[in-house]
Order: structure tokens, then sequence, then C-alpha cells
């Protein structure tokens, strides 16, 4: 009778809904997968289930750390998040341990693009304020001037960050007839869709939509705050698909009620997940949706894979896929 074979590598998968495609890629390259079954994910079960992994498999947003990897134990090998910004993690932490680490960028670029678009017209075109006219039966059909809302076209479209995300957000716009595109960057590119890079300044000053795509560093944490807010056109459609930290929200809040800008499209905020009865939430110039940029099947799919997909490189002792550093 043959003897069962044993697993190659243990690989932790953090979270029960990870894709079945990466998981069964695993499997058939030889490890054995130990998913935890809590949602929202237990630190408990996780912590519990960590020792003598191989890998980690880490599908959420909370801290991976000194913590995790000391729970996993010095056979650890590589760790993946199935994410692309990776701000929730200690990656001087990582480095210290000479730990790899992956995570899953570029993937992302285009339902994040997709669902910026949408964040741009449902902000800019007032449907959170034109749904509660309807909820509270103030929707008047003989009123002309109602609810004017930013048209792309004619436009300044802005971004602070223009890599992935940002150009396959301009991609989209080709054709919707903006004036100009604008971006804010630490390096420049190569005018990208005629994009031309300005200085921050510059940005805030000009853009009627301004899209947030970068991802949340030292460089980033707070860089819209009131000082910015008031340097940004009345009719300005202010728009964050990179993280919360990016903006000052207090100050956000504050620039809505009283129109220093002119609407807010957010995917992401401080903190996640966003209490009810948050401000945001009663600002009828404030469209919040609630972190859904990669929320489609081929997306999270293609997050899956790429993330199983560093781990097996890993354990092959080749570069990753996507290294995050
Ligand atoms: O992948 C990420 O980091 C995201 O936040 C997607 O919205």
């Amino acid at each position: 009778m043959a003897s069962p074979t044993r697993s190659l590598h243990k690989v932790l998968v953090s979270h029960p809904h990870v894709p079945k495609v990466a998981l069964e890629l695993l499997q058939q390259r030889g490890c054995e997968t130990i998913v935890c079954e809590s949602v929202p994910p237990s630190r408990a079960e996780i912590i519990g289930k960590l020792p003598g992994v191989d890998a980690i498999f880490w599908a959420h947003y909370q801290p991976l750390n000194g913590e995790i990897l000391d729970a996993a134990g010095k056979q650890l090998k590589a760790v993946s998040t199935m994410s692309s910004g990776i701000d929730y993690v200690d990656i001087a932490e990582f480095k210290r341990r000479q730990m790899p680490l992956g995570h899953t960028p570029g993937i992302v670029k285009n339902s994040v693009a997709d669902l910026t678009v949408g964040l741009m017209i449902s902000a800019g075109r007032h449907f959170q304020a034109g749904r509660q006219e309807i909820e509270n039966s103030l929707w008047r059909t003989e009123r002309i001037n109602r609810l004017m809302g930013q048209e792309v076209r004619g436009s300044v479209v802005g971004f602070f960050g223009f890599g992935g995300i940002g150009q396959a957000i301009a991609k989209r716009l080709q054709g919707w007839e903006a004036a100009k595109i604008i971006y804010h960057t630490r390096s420049t590119h190569e005018n990208p869709y005629g994009a031309i890079h300005v200085p921050f300044e510059q940005l805030l000053r000009e853009s009627d939509f301004l899209v947030v795509t970068c991802p949340l560093t030292a460089e980033t944490r707070g860089k819209f705050n009131a000082d910015a807010f008031k340097q940004m056109k009345s009719n300005c459609v202010f728009v964050n698909v990179g993280r919360g930290g990016i903006v000052v929200q207090s100050a956000l809040v504050d620039a809505l009620k009283n129109g220093e800008i002119a609407a807010a499209g957010l995917d992401v905020m401080t903190p996640e997940p966003l209490p009810a009865d948050d401000p945001l939430m009663k600002l009828p110039n404030c469209v919040v949706i609630p972190h859904l940029g990669t929320q489609t099947m081929q997306t999270t799919s293609e997050m899956a894979l790429t993330a199983a997909n560093n781990i097996l490189n890993a354990f092959e002792g080749k570069p990753m896929v996507c290294p995050a550093y």
C-alpha cells in the first residue's frame, strides 16, 4: 500500500473567503492549506493556527507584524498579502528579519479604476443628495437649477499619485473630453494619456476633480489637511481610493460643510469599518462606499493567485512575483 504523500509545506490562510483557485494551486503544488474560519478574522484563531507553518497568506488588513511572525516560528519562509497597499504591515520588522514579503499590486488597477470613475460621477452629480431628496419627499419636478453637478467634459482632472491605478483611470477618461489631466507625484512620468506633471499647490488650485490614488506612507499621511482644502476650487470633487490616512478627515468634513469643495467620493476612510453615525455619513455631498475597490470575482481571484504564486516562488528559492521590498 502506497504511503500517503506528505505535504511539502504548510500555508496558513488567514481568511475563509480566499478564492478556491488559489487554495487549489497551493494544494496541487504539494502544500497543506490551513484556513482560518472566523469572519471577521480573529487574531486569536490566527495565532493559534500559526505555529509550525512555512508561509502565511494574509488576506485581510489587520496589522501584520512581529507578533504574527513570532507566533509562526523560525521555520517560516515567506509571507504574502492579498492587497496592493501594505500600510498595515510592519515592513521594518520584515526587513530586519529578512523575511520575504509579497503583495499584489498592478492587478488591482482595472477594478479600482472602474470604481473610481463611478465615484467621480456619483459624487460630482450628487447621487447622495438626490437620493436623500427622494427619501425625504423633497423631489420637486418644477425646479430646474437643482443639484447642479460637475461634468468631466471641459474639466481639469487632477491625480495625487499617478501609478498603475491613476493611469488606468486616465485611460478610461480618454474620450470623456476633459480639458486637461494633471498629476502630482514624487517623480515625473512621460506624460501618459497627455497628463502633465504639476507641483502639489497647482494640483490643488486647478483641479475640478482631484483623485487620490497613492499609497499611504510617512510622506502622504495627512497630506490633505485644512490648508490643502482651502486652496482647492469650490466646485472641486474630491475622490479618495488610496487610503483614509492620506486625508485629515475632520478637515474634509469641514471643507464639505463650508463649501470649500463641492463634493467627495470615498472608497477609503478612517476608521474602516466606518461607524454608521460618523459625520461623513450625514453629509449630502459625500458618497461613501465600504472599500469596494477590488471587490470583483475576476480581480479578487487574480490577487489570490498572485499571492499564492508569491509564496510558491519563495518555496522554490525564486524571487516573488510581486515582492514588497
Ligand atoms: O489592494 C488594496 O490595497 C486595496 O485597498 C484595494 O482597494
